[in-house]
């Protein structure tokens, strides 16, 4: 008998689903012991030209209807966003169905509620598309991992931004151009705000670091900056020095193991990093373990079929489940560890400051650092008169210690403007 699917979207991810539920029907069949029924597919508008080739008499706009219909064994959300997403999901798992989900925004928001709903309902929520596109990412961590000790989850989850840092380093295409092009791609977010100002990023730090500390993270523990203040003398600047700026998402414990941070944030990296030659709509992330050591995982973190191809292992995973009488694994938050604040997070900085050209600047600047335990890793000056600017780089030094230099130094009155603040991430490119 077959299981039949109920999908919520067919948009850039739902209407590849579909394609590969249609191409891959008989290999799908095969791997799960049952075929697999497209029994319903909800939209917001039924006339809208589809890149599927979607039944229409299969559409529908009554998408709680469909969840709840009794023949349904399995719902896949790809709508996205909070709401309607939250309540079709809880209506699927409260009667039993098994979800399969890329909503990263929802997880990090309310993924509590939804875990417990699953629970509950005695079904799997499995969600591999929500971090990271095609990367099998979540099971690794779920599953492979689980027998070990995360310390560090650290990469490029988002797509979009990787591809607009990407065209501004490698073309010197305009934030605004690569950004349309991301969005053509299908990369984008349907809002390209939750890209751009990192919050899609921050949702899926939160899911990993959640995942990777059996700790329970939400979106609103993160740190999050995001790209919009980059500009091309930025990118340009940071080529010059040998390095590229990437938006990076870092899970990390503390050296005592009772906390961990949570961040994400434009960083100057070396060109010598292999993050550095990740181009493009790419994402890499990097787990580092007690007894694995340092795992890397690579592949199209956006795009339509990459993010199918996610969903239907998922499907297959949860089909299995189904005809086994079995449940995947449940959220695990048992550790319950804290997340520490941002000024606690340790690392180096890149500092730019427009400058006096007058003696003794350098020592002046060099004691306001020295007066909060920064230390100074080179420094040099460019330019003359009006055009002087140092440019700083710090050994590793806290957060707070950084923003009361900052502070400090915007109070100099040699300093004329702090141009621009970088973290650094990787060794030296020298
Ligand atoms: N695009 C990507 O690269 C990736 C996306 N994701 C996630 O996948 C999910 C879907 O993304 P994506 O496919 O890009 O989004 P799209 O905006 O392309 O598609 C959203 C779909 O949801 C439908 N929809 C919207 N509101 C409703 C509603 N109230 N009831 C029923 N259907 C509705 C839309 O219908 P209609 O077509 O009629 O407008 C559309 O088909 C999101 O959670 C996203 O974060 C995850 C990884 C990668
Ligand atoms: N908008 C997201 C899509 C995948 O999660 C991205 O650009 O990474």
């Amino acid at each position: 008998m077959a299981l039949k699917v109920a999908l919520l979207g067919c948009g850039v991810v739902g209407s590849q689903v579909v394609r590969l539920m249609h191409e891959q029907a008989d290999d799908l069949a095969a791997r799960i012991g049952a075929p697999l029924e497209l029994a319903g597919v909800a939209v917001r508008r039924l006339g809208r030209r589809r890149d599927a080739d979607v039944d229409p008499a299969l559409l529908t706009t009554d998408a709680e209807a469909l969840v709840t219909r009794d023949d349904i064994d399995i719902v896949v959300e790809v709508i996205g966003g909070i709401e309607p997403a939250r309540s079709l999901i809880l209506a699927a798992l409260n009667s039993g169905k098994s979800v399969v989900t890329a909503n990263k925004a929802l997880l990090a928001e309310d993924g509590a509620t939804v875990h417990a709903a699953a629970r509950a309902g005695n079904a799997d929520l499995y969600f591999e598309a929500a971090v990271a596109g095609a990367i099998p990412l979540i099971r690794p961590l779920r599953e492979s991992l689980a027998g070990d000790h995360v310390h560090r989850v650290l990469g490029i989850v988002n797509g979009t931004t990787n591809y607009i840092l990407d065209q501004m380093d490698s073309s010197g295409a305009s934030f605004s151009d690569a950004l349309g092009e991301a969005q053509a791609l299908g990369y984008a977010e349907a809002d390209p705000t939750a890209d751009v100002e990192g919050f899609d990023a921050a949702a899926k730090a939160a899911i990993l670091a959640g995942i990777a500390f059996h700790s329970r993270v939400t979106a609103a523990d993160v740190h999050r900056e995001g790209i919009t203040e980059i500009t091309a003398t930025d990118v340009a600047s940071a080529k010059a020095m040998g390095y590229v700026i990437k938006l990076l998402a870092i899970c990390a414990r503390s050296d005592d193991g009772r906390s961990f941070g949570v961040r994400v944030h434009p960083a100057m990296i070396p060109r010598t990093h292999p993050l550095a030659g990740v181009r493009e709509a790419y994402n890499a992330v990097f787990v580092e373990a007690q007894s694995a050591g340092q795992l890397m995982f690579y592949g199209a973190g956006a795009g339509g079929a990459p993010t199918a191809s996610a969903v239907l292992g998922d499907i297959v995973a949860v089909a299995r489940n189904v005809l086994a009488g079995a449940r995947g694994p449940e959220e695990s938050t048992y550790a319950d560890l804290v997340v520490h604040p941002m000024g606690e997070t340790v690392t180096r900085y890149h500092v730019s400051l427009d400058v006096a050209d007058k003696p003794g600047v350098l020592a002046r600047v060099a004691d306001m650092f020295a007066k909060q335990d920064v230390s100074i890793q080179t420094v040099r000056q460019e330019g003359h008169g009006a055009d002087a600017q140092l440019v700083l780089v710090t050994h590793r030094a806290s957060d707070a210690a950084l923003s009361a230099t900052i502070e400090g130094l915007r109070e100099l009155d040699i300093v004329r403007d702090v141009v621009s603040v970088m973290r650094v991430e990787g060794e030296d490119a020298s």
